[in-house]
Order: structure tokens, then sequence, then C-alpha cells
């Protein structure tokens, strides 16, 4: 039998100047600069303006991109009284997709042209965080808070959701989470941005349909799952057994593994030290549960399959959120907040790319392994005659 190439792994289906993976390195660049490099010295607007524009900016593009951003983070007030007629419970990603749909309903849906683009672009990345926030505060049954025009985009998000300010360790803890999930190749929401995109649909739909791929414990939703399993798991001493027992019975360990990694996934090792500095403050067990997990896990893998495993992303941000306070179901919308800039760039770039070869419709090819009755078809009975 033909083998596949199952979930197109390993095809290259387009050219890209965004982002590359070293996937035996395990290093990541956003368009020429290594992540390591723009976590230590940017802040995630300098990122966003990078993965958008190709270049980093100087300090005047840098100041007109944060006042567009800034302009932009406001939501329609009808837009916050529809969110008031849903389920107090009903999923934060959910929620997400329909009301980043809904801004074609608010906003001009010019998308011709590049320039336009980039206006919805920025319209996206600084909306996406106050729907969030807005959602966070209304199933709560809080007031929203207005965004702060003083505060930095990460800074910002974490004040219209608590109402306070945030001191400025955790705004650098979480910008710096915020430019290690902006972009990452060709992973299943950004592929599903650029198809839709490829059909020539709008940006708005490109990014709904893109947060719903996220959503997927497969893909983004695994930061969710992971804190649900360090709970459920709940002592460093139970970490080994639990492990154990779901691998033996076939399960995935959630924020483990990767379809391009080999090796340590590069932004998994920042976020491992930033949880462990926030443990060594709040003194809960989470971090040391998630190295648990890490190493149990490994140790499995090699004896069960005899392959290496890595944590991926996922893994070590849940205990990092979970240490900032921020409710577990939004880790995933916290993923959104920061990919929403490498879906918008990766529209664009699927639309607008300028060098050959240009990007087409995406249209793969399937084998059919249906019903067969010969070359002209199976015989049509008409509904009387079907037993
Ligand atoms: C932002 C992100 O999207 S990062 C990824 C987030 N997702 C997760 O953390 C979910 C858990 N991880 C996984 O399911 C996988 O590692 C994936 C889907 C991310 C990548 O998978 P791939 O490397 O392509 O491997 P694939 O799915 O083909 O699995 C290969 C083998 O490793 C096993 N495996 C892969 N990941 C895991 C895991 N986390 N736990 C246990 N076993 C695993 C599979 O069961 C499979 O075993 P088999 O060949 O005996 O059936
Ligand atoms: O690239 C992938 O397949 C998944 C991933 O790590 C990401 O989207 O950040």
């Amino acid at each position: 039998m033909e083998t596949k190439n199952i979930g197109l792994r390993g095809i290259e289906v387009a050219d890209t100047r965004i982002s590359n993976i070293d996937g035996e390195k395990g290093k990541l660049i956003y368009r020429g600069f290594d992540i390591l490099d723009l976590t230590k010295n940017s802040t995630f607007e300098e990122t966003a303006y990078l993965l958008l524009y190709d270049q980093l900016p100087n300090k005047l593009q840098l100041d007109e991109f944060n006042s567009k951003l800034v302009d932009a983070r406001y939501i329609p007030k009808q837009m916050q009284k529809n969110m008031g007629n849903w389920r107090k419970d009903a999923d934060p990603m959910d929620m997400l997709q329909a009301f980043v749909s809904a801004l074609a309903g608010y906003y001009d849906e010019e998308f011709s042209n590049k320039d336009a683009s980039y206006d919805k672009a920025i319209n996206l990345i600084a909306k996406v965080p106050t729907i969030v926030a807005s959602w966070q505060r209304i199933r709560n049954g809080l007031e929203p808070v207005e965004p702060d025009s003083s505060l930095g985009h990460a800074a910002n998000f974490l004040y219209m959701m608590f109402g306070e300010k945030p001191d400025p360790e955790v705004e650098r803890i979480f910008d710096v989470c915020l430019i290690l999930h902006a972009d990452h190749t060709f992973n299943a929401s950004t592929f599903t941005a650029r198809q839709v995109a490829s059909t020539r649909a709008h940006m708005y739909s490109a990014a709904s349909a893109a947060i719903g791929a996220l959503s997927g414990e497969l893909h983004g939703g695994a930061n969710t799952e992971v804190m649900k399993m360090l709970l459920e798991i709940g002592d460093i001493n139970k970490v080994e057994p639990w492990i154990k027992e779901k691998m033996s019975e076939g399960d995935r360990i959630m924020g483990m593994g990767h379809a391009v990694y080999k090796t340590y996934d590069p932004r998994a090792q920042v976020l491992k030290e930033l949880s462990c500095k926030l443990a060594e403050k709040t003194k809960e067990p989470w971090f040391d549960i998630t190295e648990k997990v890490e190493t149990t896990t490994i140790s499995e893998m090699k004896s069960q399959k005899d392959r290496d495993i890595y944590p991926n992303v996922d893994l070590y941000s849940a205990s990092l959120y979970y240490m900032l306070k921020i409710p577990m179901d939004l880790n995933t919308p916290i993923f959104a907040i920061s990919r929403v800039v490498g879906w918008a760039a990766h529209i664009i770039e699927e639309k607008f790319a300028e060098a050959a070869p240009k990007p087409a419709l995406y249209r793969p090819k399937a084998t059919y392994v249906g019903k067969y009755c010969g070359p002209e078809g199976c015989e049509y009975q008409t509904l009387d005659l079907r037993k």
C-alpha cells in the first residue's frame, strides 16, 4: 500500500519569510532573529512589528505602531452587551472565535490591498485582548475595565482583566510569554488561517477559523489541559503512578511532544525558567509537579517505546499562568492574544506575497476508499425500493 504523509508532516506547501524552526537544534527564528534575543531585548509590540513588517522598528516607527494599537483597543459596547447574553460557563475560546468573527460586522471589511490589511491586523491584535478580558469580567458579573493608554500591551491586558495594574516584574514575565507565542511557521492554526485566506476570504474570517484550530487539545488547547492534569495529580508523589498509568493506557501527556522539534522546544526552556522563578516567590507546588511530569514522561517514553520526547510550549506556561492567578480556561485565549500576530502576518503574506512562487488556493488531493461498484457507479435505487 502506498504510504501517505499523514497530517502533511514534512510537506512544504508554500514559501514564507516570517519564521523558521530548526527542529534538530531547537531554534526558533522570527524574521531572521533568534527568539531568545527577542525575549531578552524586545517587547511584544516590537516583536509584533517585526513579524508584520519584516524589520525591527526604529523609535519613531515603534511609537507610531504603539499609538495605533492603543487607539484600536476599544471594542464596541454593543459587543460587550451581547457577551452578557452568553452562558457564563461557555468556553472562552468559543466566545473569542464568535466575537472575532463578529468584528466584521462592526468594521469596514476593505481587505483588497496590503495597506488596508495592515490596519485590519492592528485592529485584530489590539482588540483580541479586550475581548478576552471583557468576557472574563462579564462572566464574573463585573463591569468591563476600559483600556489604559498609559500601559503597554501586556500590562494593559492584565489590567483590563484584574482591574489592577500589574507590578513591573509580572508585566515583563507576561510580555515575554507573548513574545514566545507569537509565531511558529505552519502550525495547525496558522495553516488554517492561510488556507482560509487562500480562498480570498477576509482577515477576521481567517483569524476566527484559526482560533477554532488553536482551541483543540493537540494544539493550543493543551495548555489548559496541562493545568487540569496538574490539579488532578495535586501532589508531587503522585506524578509517577499517574503518568505511568496514563501512558500504559495509550493516553497522551499534554504539553509533551512536538511535530517538528526533535529536541527541547526553546520556548519551553524559557517558560520553565520563568515558572521556576515565580514558584520560588509564590511557594506553590505547580512548577515542581510539572518538572516531575516532564522527567517521568521522558523516562516512560524511553522504556515503553524507546523514543525521545520533550516538553513543548504548552507544558510550563500552564503553571506560570496559574501562579499569575489567571483562570486556567484563559490559557488558550492568551495563546491567541499573542498568536494573532503570526496569523495576521501569514494572512497578509498568503494574500500579497510579491515573490514567485505566489501562494495559490490550497486544494490537496484525497484518496477515495469508499464504496465502489465499478466504473459506471452503483445502481441507484429510489426510496421505495430501498430495504
Ligand atoms: C502549541 C502546540 O500545538 S504544541 C503541541 C501541543 N499538544 C500537546 O501537548 C498534546 C500532546 N502531544 C501530542 O499529542 C503530540 O506530541 C503532537 C500531536 C503535538 C505531535 O505529535 P507527533 O510528534 O507528530 O507524533 P504523533 O502524533 O505521530 O505521535 C508519535 C508517537 O508518539 C506518541 N506521543 C506523541 N506525543 C505524546 C505524548 N504527549 N504523550 C504520550 N505519547 C505521545 C504517540 O502516541 C505516537 O505513538 P505511536 O507511534 O506508538 O502511536
Ligand atoms: O508548530 C506547531 O506544530 C505547534 C506549536 O508549537 C505552535 O503552534 O506554537
